[in-house]
């Protein structure tokens, strides 16, 4: 994504598959193998639906059905009812699953990770009991011999085949568009890490209702068409645990998060489990049920990630050979760390750019934060200090928005943003990182680094040459092509520093940076952070660990038991004796004595 490939190079593929296809599918006369060839690319679809909600953002969904079903009981009933064509009725059906994806991501969106996958299994099956008791136990699309073109009944099946191919076509290029613009990347950075990404300044909120209300759109439209194939609807075929099954396991088994990996799931699932129906659906009933779960569990044993991931891991190996994978040659030196003579550290006198005033926080019976007030100057380093559990990290959360307080206040600028949405405190110029970087392994450097970009950025060009000059800052020019998985764990953490850095931030919030770091490494990261400061950007740093922090920062501020124990210059700091005694212990006076 970083270097944008032509629009050809990556439309030519796709284009190419489906005249292939169509030319196949032209010359197939059995009725049954059509309709195979039909299902082919609505699975498909249903597929890539499933993807992009589920794929690109990470939020697992086991209800798909929903969007579908009311999608083809949309089609199903504006034709009896009132007579609507499908070829109206399908975008009425895909209207519906994208409000029906508002509605259902509204409250759903409340819960994460296992909760979320099972509170969506919910609603497939709530539909499937509201259909049944409205009666709607059976809806047969009536034929319309006369006009069959008008209500989308072909008497040569093919036509079936074309219209489900030029759907997908025009989903596979919508989901090529997606995962290449800016709103891609923010949804692959929600999938990596959401609260990192609220920290760039994406409203990961907003997203994700976008998100499940496109992915219900494309699943409602594409149930929509289903009915007009099969001609009947029954709420077991539309809502039933199946149907959610398949969206899910085509796109697991082709690839999840690429647009080939649906259409791969489908174009080897659906043949199999068809053909399996036809010659011992008799005998084994449910034997499609047999193959999906089968499929599951094979692709969780053998390519976690899909057959597309697969193919595209042992095709680098090979080209890399079997030796490490290779930091790309040219890396850039370190951008020369600013002597620390080229910054002095603001007096009392200069003014504040962020204010606590009597912040507290309190998680059931833990008082993790109590009454803390302190100020960081503009253009200083700032240490916050403290032993494990002190509230260093929930301190944080109060000042960039994660976490509100029960009492006090927080002021950027003077100005209160107390609860403030963190990607709004990040377009106001707050940068923040995390404690554990969790990058996007498959992606290169130079994107994950762009997601942190692209909310300051007009276009992708732009986002582009933000990240660029970021990932020069902390010296990791020249490492834009590397894949995020191979770097070492100093570079991640340069890499998200430069995240970090690369929306311009004036404040940037430092969480633990030096955390699993050997001395050398260390050096080297105290050295970009102070060219960093240099800049003039005001830099707040936690950390538990001292040594590193006292040739780093400019002033000190001490938390223990979530309360402010000591404040002051770092030589005030080592020998105030409440803090000795409290946090540095004897290990440091023996330190500090020799
Ligand atoms: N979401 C939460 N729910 C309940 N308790 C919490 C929560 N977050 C933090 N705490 C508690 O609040 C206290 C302060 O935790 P916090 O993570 O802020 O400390 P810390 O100084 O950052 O520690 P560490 O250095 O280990 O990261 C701890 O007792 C912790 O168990």
């Amino acid at each position: 994504m970083f270097r944008p490939l032509g629009a050809p190079r990556i439309l030519l593929p796709i284009l190419a598959f489906c005249a292939v296809y169509a030319l196949l599918a032209v010359t197939v006369e059995n009725s049954y193998h059509q309709l195979t060839l039909t299902l082919v690319p609505v699975w498909a679809i249903f597929g890539l639906s499933w993807n992009l909600l589920s794929g690109m953002t990470g939020l697992i969904s086991f209800g798909h059905a929903a969007f579908f079903g009311l999608g083809a009981y949309t089609v199903a009933l504006l034709f009896v009812k009132a007579g609507l064509t499908p070829w109206l009725g399908i975008p009425v059906a895909g209207l519906v699953g994208g409000l029906s994806g508002l509605l259902i991501g509204l409250p759903t969106f409340r819960l994460r990770g296992h909760y979320f996958a099972l509170a969506m299994l919910a609603y497939p099956l709530a539909l499937l009991n509201v259909f049944l008791w409205l009666g709607y136990q059976e809806v047969s699309l009536p034929l319309m011999r006369d006009s069959g073109w008008a209500f989308m009944q072909f008497a040569d099946h093919r036509v079936y085949i074309l219209i489900a191919l030029g759907l997908l076509l025009a989903a596979m290029l919508a989901m090529r568009l997606v995962e290449r613009s800016r709103y891609g990347m923010a949804l692959m950075a929600i999938k990596q890490n959401e609260a990192a990404a609220e920290a760039v300044g994406i409203d990961t909120r907003r997203l994700k209702l976008v998100t499940i209300a496109l992915s219900g759109a494309l699943a409602g439209a594409i149930g929509g068409f289903h009915a007009v194939i099969l001609l009947v609807v029954t709420p077991e075929a539309v809502f039933g645990m199946l149907i959610s099954a398949q969206a899910l396991t085509v796109a697991m088994f082709g690839g999840v998060g690429t647009v080939w990996g649906p259409v791969l799931g489908a174009l080897v699932l659906i043949p199999l489990g068809e053909t399996l129906h036809a010659r011992f659906g008799a005998v084994l009933p449910g034997i499609q049920g047999v193959v999906f779960g089968t499929a599951i569990i094979a692709v969780i044993l053998l390519a976690p990630e899909g057959l597309y991931w697969k193919a595209a891991d042992l095709l680098r190996r090979r080209r890399a050979g079997s030796g490490p994978e290779a930091v790309p040659q040219g890396r850039e030196g370190p951008a020369a760390p600013p002597t620390p003579a080229a910054r002095t550290a603001p007096g009392p006198e200069a003014p504040a750019i962020l204010r606590a005033e009597g912040v507290s926080k309190s998680f059931g019976g833990v008082r993790a934060v109590r009454e803390v007030s302190f100020t960081v100057r503009r253009g200083e380093i700032l240490g916050v200090i403290g032993p494990n559990g002190a509230g260093k990290t929930t301190l944080f959360n109060l000042l960039n928005g994660f976490v509100r307080p029960d009492a006090g206040r927080v002021l950027l600028d003077g100005r209160d943003v107390t609860g403030v949405a963190p990607n709004r405190l990040c377009r106001a110029g707050v940068g923040r990182t995390f404690q554990v970087v969790r990058p996007f392994a498959r992606m290169s450097v130079a994107d994950n680094v762009m997601s942190g970009a692209q909310v300051h950025a007009a276009s992708a060009e732009e986002a582009r040459e933000m990240a660029r000059r970021a990932m020069r800052r902390v010296g990791l020019g020249g490492m834009e092509d590397a894949r995020a998985g191979a770097l070492s764990n100093l570079d991640l953490r340069l890499m998200e520093l430069a995240r970090a850095l690369a929306g311009n931030p004036r404040l940037l919030l430092l969480d633990e940076t030096f955390a699993g770091l050997g001395a050398p490494e260390v050096e080297q990261l105290l050295g970009v952070i102070r060219g960093v400061a240099a800049e003039g950007v005001t830099v707040v740093i936690i950390e538990h660990t001292l040594h590193a922090m006292v040739r780093l920062v400019d002033r000190f501020v001490v938390l223990d038991n979530g309360a402010v124990l000591a404040e002051g210059l770092p030589q005030e700091v080592t020998g105030n004796r409440a803090v000795v005694e409290a946090y540095l212990g004897s290990k440091w006076i023996a330190h500090a004595g020799d």
